[in-house]
């Protein structure tokens, strides 16, 4: 199972990701958030990643113009969009998206059903808020392309593996204080995810 650590604020907690096992890094491009980090700095800590690790830029509420010019300057490998879109406004991105699902009940799962997409629990404010979605909804369905998020945490995260997720985001169930990563969780995350 692909894991991605998201909410990236800072080098040391980028490379101890990345020396766990963790395939993406998330970097919050929202600047309401306490894990907003600015293209300068994003920049700063991609420059010094090795290869094969994808970079996840995490976008609420932008336009495509900046959206794109952010992810060239910062060497972003992939768009995560927060907000309402359709299809027509993802394929209108030059680059590789990853639309979010925002849960509030079962059938919301099914939303996109040809592409990757992250799913994640609803809540009123943008962002890693711990809350979790309910299993028992993906009993059945293709997860294949699903990228579970939200409440994960190195205790839970060995629950959802029979589920068959393309991946796993994890965000607050790894950090010490907003926008600062334990590593003890997050070597601890990644071991239960990626043991068989
Ligand atoms: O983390 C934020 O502050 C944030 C702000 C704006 C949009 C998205 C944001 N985070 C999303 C994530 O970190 C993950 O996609 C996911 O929700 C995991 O969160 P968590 O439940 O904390 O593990």
């Amino acid at each position: 199972m692909r894991v991605k650590i998201c909410g990236i604020t800072n080098l040391r907690d980028a490379m101890h990701a990345v020396e766990c096992g963790a395939d993406a890094l998330g970097f919050v491009f929202y600047n309401e958030s306490p894990r907003y980090i600015t293209p300068k700095d994003a920049k700063r800590i991609i420059d010094q990643l090795p290869p094969f690790v994808e970079r996840v830029g995490l976008f609420v509420n932008e336009g495509v113009e900046t959206i794109e010019t952010v992810c060239k300057y910062s060497e972003i490998s992939l768009a995560q969009i927060h907000f309402d879109v359709d299809e027509e406004s993802l394929d209108a991105i030059a680059l590789k998206t990853l639309p979010v699902v925002r849960v509030r009940s079962a059938e919301d799962i099914h939303r996109f059903p040809d592409r990757y997409r992250l799913v994640d629990a609803y809540c009123e404010a943008y962002g890693g808020s711990g809350k979790r979605l309910n299993l028992e909804w993906f009993e059945g369905v293709d997860c294949s392309k699903i990228i579970l998020a939200g409440g994960l945490t190195p205790e839970n995260i060995t629950e959802v593996k029979k589920y068959g997720f393309y991946g796993v985001d994890v965000s607050s169930g790894v950090e010490s204080v907003k926008g600062k990563k334990d590593p003890q969780k997050v070597e601890w995350f990644l071991r239960n995810a990626k043991s068989l």
